[in-house]
């Protein structure tokens, strides 16, 4: 008879054992990818993960391809290999040729589905083709065109509050929650008709994204997505995130609510995201709809891609512009040159459009700092990259940050700012959608780009044709991900008044 001392002894060593063959024996000695070079692991739990928070976002994996070649293997959360790709005809096939056989990794998407919900950004095969097709109406040309004057109220006021402060005598302000909060304003007027006002005044979403948006990653955030009991601990950091997460919900639903019964009534207008949506819809198959469940997923995923991507975008293109005051001199001259009288200030889509240095501005800026560093897949069947099997199911990263930055690619300038590249021809002859993805390609490519980067000029024109910016002496910027890059601890720039 085995007594209860045994047993639990049994059950100690089978644990023990279990442990070590996942995290020690599997992917050192077992598993195909252990062919794949890369950094060795540094620690047996949390494998590269540490090097990932510590250096600023992008570098270690620039540093380990350029070391061990564009498919390379580095070690997540419990030595859980994943495989990072920078070779452009790899990321070709996952995020074009063949992207529904490449799924969004289902066990890293716990807080991301919690946050955002199942809308297009989560959803996978028939179910995202359907959202898709529905929602791709909401962002034509000429719906981002009507968008551009209703934006023009909310940066104004941007532009009066940072008037007052330097009006106030102070000249080092932090950007960052004034940008933000304009972003989420232009996306709730446009995305659903309805203003926030999170410049002017408190409000409850716009805080719950900046504690969601601005918190340094932590260990919950890592370990809750494979193990996602740890989110249901009684812990302070848990009931925030419960807390913000159901803000979001509560006024997400309210929205969906509010213009279903509109149209219901008839009265829905029919110039914001939300409302074409509904509208699509309403003239739908009663198969092709979307459910009130799944509108309201697409706000929560609206406000959160369209939202904080593009607040740091601009957050970015202000801080190179600061270290960068050629390039910010010659970007204000074709400004002027554009809207002589700066108290006027009411462009127009076509001439935010024409501004070409602008453009080559922002391009830069999202080449050097994209939003997403890497976009995450997992395979849904054994592939082969290059000379390595890859068993399906593998963790499987689109570097595109990495392809932002080789040197094979963009010459010796490769890490420095400079937008004049993109006015040169044979950069558009050497570089093509497959090696300059800020927005991905492919299917599940950013359905948004257009309203973001006519966001990031109207703020950007407006900012650069009023304000100068540069560095505040000895404070410095990094380059962190929390959850996108973003500039830590915040955007703080010596900020004055253009004379002229
Ligand atoms: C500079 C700003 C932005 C950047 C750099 C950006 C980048 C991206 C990237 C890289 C993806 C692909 C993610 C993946 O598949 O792993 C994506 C998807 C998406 N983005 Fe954006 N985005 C921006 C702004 C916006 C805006 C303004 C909206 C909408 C209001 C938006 C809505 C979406 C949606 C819905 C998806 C999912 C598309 C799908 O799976 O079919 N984004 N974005």
């Amino acid at each position: 008879m085995i007594d209860s001392i045994s047993l639990v002894g049994f059950l100690v060593l089978g644990i023990i054992g279990w442990i070590t063959y996942k995290i020690y024996i599997w992917p050192n000695y077992i598993s195909p990818l252990r062919k794949i070079p890369g950094p060795p692991s540094e620690n047996p739990f949390f494998g590269n993960i540490k090097t990932f928070m510590k250096e600023e976002s992008g570098e270690p994996q620039l540093r380990w391809i350029k070391k061990y070649g564009n498919i390379i293997k580095v070690h997540g959360i419990f030595n859980e290999p994943i495989v990072f790709v920078a070779d452009p005809k790899i990321i070709q096939d996952i995020s074009v040729t063949r992207a529904y056989d490449f799924i969004k990794p289902p066990g890293l998407l716990a807080d991301s589905i919690a946050v955002a919900g199942r809308g297009l950004i989560y959803a996978e095969g028939d179910d995202h083709k359907r959202q898709r097709k529905m929602i791709n109406p909401a962002f034509t040309h000429s719906k981002i065109k009507e968008m551009v004057p209703r934006s023009i109220p909310i940066v104004m006021t941007l532009k009066g509050l940072i008037e007052d402060k330097i009006n106030r005598g102070e000249s080092n302000i932090n950007l960052t929650p004034y940008i933000s909060e304009a972003t989420l304003d232009i996306i709730g007027l446009v995305g659903f008709n309805c203003e926030f006002n999170s410049l002017k005044s408190p409000n409850e979403l716009a805080e719950a994204y900046d504690s969601l948006m601005c918190s340094p990653v932590n260990a919950i955030n890592i370990i809750s997505n494979y193990a996602p009991f740890v989110r249901k601990l009684p812990l302070e950091v848990n009931k925030k995130f419960r807390k913000e997460c159901s803000i979001i919900d509560r006024e997400s639903k309210k929205l969906v609510e509010e213009r279903c019964k509109e149209a219901e009534n008839g009265e829905l207008k029919k110039n914001d995201l939300l409302s074409i949506i509904i509208n699509t819809n309403r003239t739908l198959p009663i198969e092709e709809k979307i459910s009130k469940e799944e509108l309201k997923y697409q706000i929560k995923t609206f406000l959160v891609a369209g939202h904080e991507s593009t607040s740091v975008s601009i957050c970015w293109a202000l801080y190179y512009l600061s270290q960068n005051l050629h390039e910010q001199d010659l970007l204000r001259e074709e400004l002027v040159k554009a809207f002589p009288d700066k108290s006027k200030f009411n462009p127009t889509f076509d001439e935010l459009n024409s501004l070409e240095y602008l453009n080559c501005v922002i391009k830069e800026t999202l080449r050097l700092a994209s939003p997403a560093t890497s976009a995450r897949r997992t395979n849904t069947k054994d592939e082969v990259f290059g000379d390595y099997y890859i068993p399906k199911d593998t963790i499987i990263m689109m570097a595109i940050s990495v392809l932002h930055r080789l040197p094979e690619i963009w010459g010796s300038t490769a890490d420095n700012f400079v937008p004049k590249r993109w006015l040169d021809p044979s950069l558009a002859k050497n570089t093509s959608n497959l090696i300059y993805l800020p927005f991905l390609n492919g299917p599940r490519s950013c359905i948004g780009n257009k309203l973001a980067l006519t966001k990031i000029k109207i703020l950007l024109c407006m900012l650069i044709r009023n304000f100068v910016f540069k560095p505040i002496e000895g404070f410095h910027i990094r380059k962190r991900i929390i959850p996108v890059t973003k500039p830590d601890p915040y955007l703080g720039l010596d900020v004055s008044v253009v004379e002229s």
